[in-house]
């Protein structure tokens, strides 16, 4: 029955993934200094893919973040979130902790495997994000670009299917900057496990990449709409 059904490659993956989803419905939530960061805000992530949010300074950007990967808890409103958060800042080095590659990356993996399945799970993952080979390197070596990729991996490693990137690309020269965009748009079309990745951006020209974007503004995000359709408004 599904194939008659099924018409389109994005249909399929769309059927595969009916289970994964994540919806805010009006959403309020207030610091205790009584800033209202987070305003009757709705958003959905329709299916995997890069989905990408702009907003001014003070938006509510980060604020949704702790949000979705339950770091706070909304004071009104609901949260559906059935995918595995990773978060995933600016600066890498606020997240890799130990000495080498794999070391950070077992701190990462499911601890109830087998270690030769772990090794295996660790390198699978460097290889995904260009590492490969590299679980023995030590962090301090890497440049910014491989730092953040080493962030991906983590990710991966700990099955998470919705990567939360808070402007990752902001420490990153223009070439780093783009390969990090193009690894993370492929992960987001792998056949097995494609993820969906919401990323913060104040760079206009990273829109192109994106499969929708929606503009945040005081507390609200507004409807997705194809990203080069933004950044013309936006410029
Ligand atoms: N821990 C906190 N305690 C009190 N107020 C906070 C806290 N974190 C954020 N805020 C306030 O909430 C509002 C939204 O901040 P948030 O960091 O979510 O915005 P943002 O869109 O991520 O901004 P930026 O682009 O500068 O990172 C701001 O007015 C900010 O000052």
């Amino acid at each position: 029955m599904n194939e008659l059904r099924v018409s389109s490659e994005k249909e399929k993956q769309d059927l595969e993934h009916e289970d994964l989803a994540l919806e805010l419905v009006k959403v309020s939530f207030s610091w205790n200094t009584g800033t209202k960061a987070l305003d009757q805000c709705n958003l959905v992530i329709p299916r995997p893919g890069l989905w990408m949010i702009v907003g001014c300074n003070g938006s509510g950007k980060s604020t949704l973040f702790r949000l979705i990967s339950g770091m706070i808890k909304p004071q009104k409103g609901e949260i559906q979130c059935s995918y595995k958060t990773a978060l995933m800042f600016q600066n890498p080095d606020h997240q890799l902790l130990l000495p080498s590659c794999g070391s950070d990356l077992m701190l990462s993996a499911p601890q109830d495997q087998p270690r030769e399945e772990l090794r295996e799970r660790i390198n699978s993952a460097l290889q995904q994000v260009g590492l490969a080979g590299m679980a023995p390197r030590p962090i301090h070596t890497l440049s910014g670009g491989q730092k953040q990729r080493l962030a991906l991996a983590s990710a991966l490693v700990s099955n998470s299917n919705l990567l939360l990137l808070d402007e990752p690309t902001a420490l990153l020269d223009p070439l780093s900057q783009k390969s990090i965009l193009e690894l993370v748009k492929s992960l987001s079309r792998r056949a097995k496990n494609p993820i969906s990745a919401l990323w913060i951006t104040h760079l206009i020209q990273e829109l192109a990449y994106c499969d929708g974007a929606a503009m945040m503004k005081n507390g609200r995000i507004g409807n997705w709409q194809p990203g080069h359709e933004l950044m013309n408004n936006l410029k």
